[in-house]
């Protein structure tokens, strides 16, 4: 079995790469930074170094390595004969991996099993995003498409913070994981992947991910900064800044618990586990990593409008949400080109008008004059 994986980086390597090892694959990893693609392609195993309880070093082998920007005809040689294609590349760029795989399924054997295409993405349907930009490609029309390869939503978890330079390829990654796929459009064909679990209905599921893992861990991030710390272990060590994610998370949790039904025990469970392995001081993740891109995180389905959205939508104003989302206004990473087009979108427009911007909201939804309101504290400097 094979699979093509784009994203050779921190999840690709500590996560997806490791799961799929594990399950018997080889893999060809896919990636556009030359020097991560040489090394990997030259490279017989790397290690992942599992930290905290029950630390553990897991050996990834069997795998190549190609240059997706220099290297595409080989890229879609071998998308046309695998078995599975996943990305780990970031939401924004599922639109460049697209034409490869569009190619890769264009060129395949139509005898040969279905192409089974995984996003594993912190995003609403990830694969949905990739699966209409390989249509929107056109190499192969929609039913040609249909027939030759199936799409699968994912909902994947596991922090992987950036790995400290002179580490080679080897990654840190926190012992927890979870990987939950859509198990509707495999059929009978239902890959076996030890640690993923299958299901019928993963809506769920992805909103209880992004909506308080990756909530709380953006309110930790922001609120950390804010208060001048560069962990995200040492933000949560900081009472004041725990209190705020917990309270962040107390929000989250009544909008899942009277959306999705999860039992209300079940829910503070998973959000006590949470906060703990956001705690896990062995783990060197970094408010400027977690924090990066603060126009995608505040879009309007992502992580902070998203639920606060529903909660106003439902009469309920959220305030732990609104607290964090005025510090993720203020996020000002020299390094992140997100923060810098924030700022100056927030310099160049009225609050309304920067308000729609950054939040997609419109002005007449019921969140829309509380944002405007952080907004206006932050152009008033
Ligand atoms: N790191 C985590 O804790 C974590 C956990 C769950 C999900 N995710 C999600 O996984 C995705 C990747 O995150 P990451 O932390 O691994 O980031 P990363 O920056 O470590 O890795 C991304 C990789 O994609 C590569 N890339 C960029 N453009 C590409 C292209 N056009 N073609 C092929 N490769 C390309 C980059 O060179 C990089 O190696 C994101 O969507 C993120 O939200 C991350
Ligand atoms: O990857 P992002 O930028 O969407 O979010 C940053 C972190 O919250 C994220 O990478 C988490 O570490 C991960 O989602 C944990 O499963």
């Amino acid at each position: 079995m094979k699979v093509v994986h784009f994203g050779a980086g921190n999840i690709g390597r500590g996560f997806v790469g490791l799961l799929l090892h594990q399950a018997g694959y080889e893999i060809v990893f896919a990636d556009v930074a030359d020097a991560l693609i040489t090394a990997l392609d030259a490279a017989e195993s790397y290690d992942v170094h599992e930290v905290g309880q029950e630390p553990q070093v897991r050996r990834v082998d069997n795998f190549r390595a190609l240059n997706s920007s220099t290297q595409t005809g080989r890229v879609i040689a071998e998308i046309a004969t695998a078995d599975m294609v996943t990305t780990a590349v970031g939401p924004h760029i599922l639109k460049f991996v697209a034409p490869l795989v569009s190619a890769g399924i264009a060129k395949r054997d139509g005898a040969l099993a279905p192409l089974q295409v995984m996003a594993c993405e912190n995003a609403i349907n990830a694969t949905d995003i990739l699966e209409a930009a390989v249509l929107a490609d056109g190499a192969s029309d929609a039913p040609a498409v249909g027939a030759k390869a199936i799409f699968a939503n994912t909902a994947v978890d596991r922090i992987v913070p950036n790995q400290a330079p002179g580490q080679g390829l080897d990654v840190t990654v926190e012992t927890f994981f979870e990987w939950v796929i859509d198990k509707t459009p495999f059929g009978d064909a239902v890959p076996q992947i030890a640690g993923a679990t299958f299901v019928e209905d993963l809506g769920p599921y992805i909103e209880r991910k992004l909506f308080t893992v990756n909530t709380g861990h953006a309110s930790t991030a922001y609120l950390g900064h804010a208060a001048g710390l560069e962990k995200i272990s040492e933000a949560m060590a900081d009472p004041r800044v725990f209190a705020k994610v917990a309270a962040v998370l107390a929000e989250t949790k009544s909008l899942l618990v009277s959306k999705h039904g999860f039992a209300e025990a079940d829910q503070e469970a998973y959000v006590q586990k949470i906060l703990a392995r956001f705690s896990n001081e062995y783990l060197p993740d970094t408010v400027v990593r977690v924090g990066r891109a603060p126009l995608r995180k505040l879009s309007r389905h992502e992580r902070f409008i998203g639920p606060a959205a529903e909660l106003a939508e439902n009469g309920i104003k959220p305030v732990a949400l609104l607290e964090a989302m005025g510090a993720a206004l203020r996020f000002n990473d020299p390094e992140d080109t997100e923060a810098a087009e924030m700022a100056g979108i927030l310099a160049a427009n009225s609050s309304e008008e920067a308000t729609a911007k950054i939040t997609g909201l419109g002005a007449d939804h019921p969140l829309f004059g509380a944002v405007e309101l952080l907004v206006k504290d932050v152009q008033a400097g």
